[in-house]
């Protein structure tokens, strides 16, 4: 080879979590996870999105070690689960089960207690390691109040400080938001933002559409224990189809000059004419209609969102609540 010819193309190994394969069955019969190859790069918000039962939490229990894969193998961090679970899970903060916590002591015992547990950290440290762990979550203020006083959004920020109790390179949360009402959902999405602009990769499965779209800067598609897709989330979108709409008070005649440019898909309501936009420049659009006597009320060409893309791979509705 000579001197300045491109070096050979290596495969990257720099992934904070990968999966090659990964599959659970759990009897003879029920295969909950069907040979994922996930793919979450460093400094990813990766929403592991899926409906309730399509093995989300399978798969992060797998990859956390906590139930062994029926086949294919996975790495945290680069290094191979369960393997190293002893070298890796320090540096994992999770959100699985949530820690048990003692409803009459306050938020900051809870956490002495947990960081008490923990046979790695030094006990003369204690303190400084939950308060800034109550800091970063935002509940300082509130650490002598008891758990029970706590809001369900304080709870979860309580469960996340936990989880932040050392410095962690991933964190990996499973429906962080389940459960919370509005305000507590906003409270844990924006630590979770915040926690990401301060260099985490975070891994969080979810089934809720608008939580991935706020967010996540990578998505994985579950449905029925298999990923249908992942990537960034631009890009994702991208690969959905953009639509056309004019709104007009003579849809029908908006339609057949859409027809008219070969655009497909075309649909009417009572005042507007939707197609699949393909490679037609917009401007020609406009043109077409206003040559034909249309009169235009508007014109929008909208951009595919991941419930499109969802319905497209799975040929299934999705729960967008909340
Ligand atoms: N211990 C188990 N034994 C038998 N089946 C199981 C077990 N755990 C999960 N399953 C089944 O495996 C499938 C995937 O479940 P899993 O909990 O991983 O999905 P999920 O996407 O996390 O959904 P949810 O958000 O409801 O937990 C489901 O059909 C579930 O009933």
């Amino acid at each position: 080879m000579s001197a300045s010819a491109p070096a050979p193309a290596r495969e990257d190994d720099s992934r904070a979590v990968r999966a090659i394969g990964l599959g659970k069955r759990y009897g003879n019969d029920h295969l909950a996870v069907d040979g994922l190859d996930l793919d979450v790069p460093h400094g990813a918000v990766y929403g592991f999105l899926g409906p309730n039962g399509s093995g989300k939490t399978t798969t992060i229990r797998m990859l956390l070690g906590l139930i062994e894969p029926s086949f294919g193998r996975c790495e945290l961090l680069g290094e191979p689960m369960p393997d190293a679970i002893e070298k890796v899970l320090p540096r994992v903060g999770t959100l699985v089960e949530g820690p048990a916590f003692h409803p009459y002591l306050s938020g900051r015992e809870n956490l002495r207690h947990l960081d008490d547990a923990d046979p790695t950290t030094s006990p003369s440290t204690t303190s400084q390691r939950v308060d800034l762990a109550l800091d970063r979550v935002g509940l300082l203020s509130a650490a002598r109040k008891r758990f029970r006083a706590y809001s369900l959004g304080m709870k979860q920020r309580l469960a996340l400080a936990a989880a932040l109790l050392r410095p962690r390179d991933l964190l990996i949360l499973d429906e962080p938001t389940n459960g919370l009402d509005p305000q507590g959902t906003r409270e844990v999405r924006s630590l979770i933002s915040q926690l990401a602009a301060d260099g985490a990769t975070i891994m969080l499965s979810t089934h809720l559409l608008n939580e991935v779209e706020q967010i996540c800067s990578h998505v994985g598609i579950m449905h029925k224990g298999k990923l249908k897709a992942q990537g960034r989330l631009p890009d994702l979108n991208a690969e959905g189809a953009t639509r056309v709409s004019v709104t007009t008070p003579s849809p029908a005649e908006a339609a057949s000059v859409l027809k008219g440019l070969s655009l497909t898909d075309v649909d009417t309501t009572a005042d507007t004419a939707s197609a699949l936009l393909g490679d037609m420049a917009r401007d020609k659009i406009v043109v077409a209609l206003v040559d034909a006597g249309v009169p235009v009320h508007g014109f929008t060409v909208a951009a595919p969102g991941l419930e499109d893309l969802f319905v497209s791979l799975t040929g299934e509705g999705f729960d967008v609540s909340a």
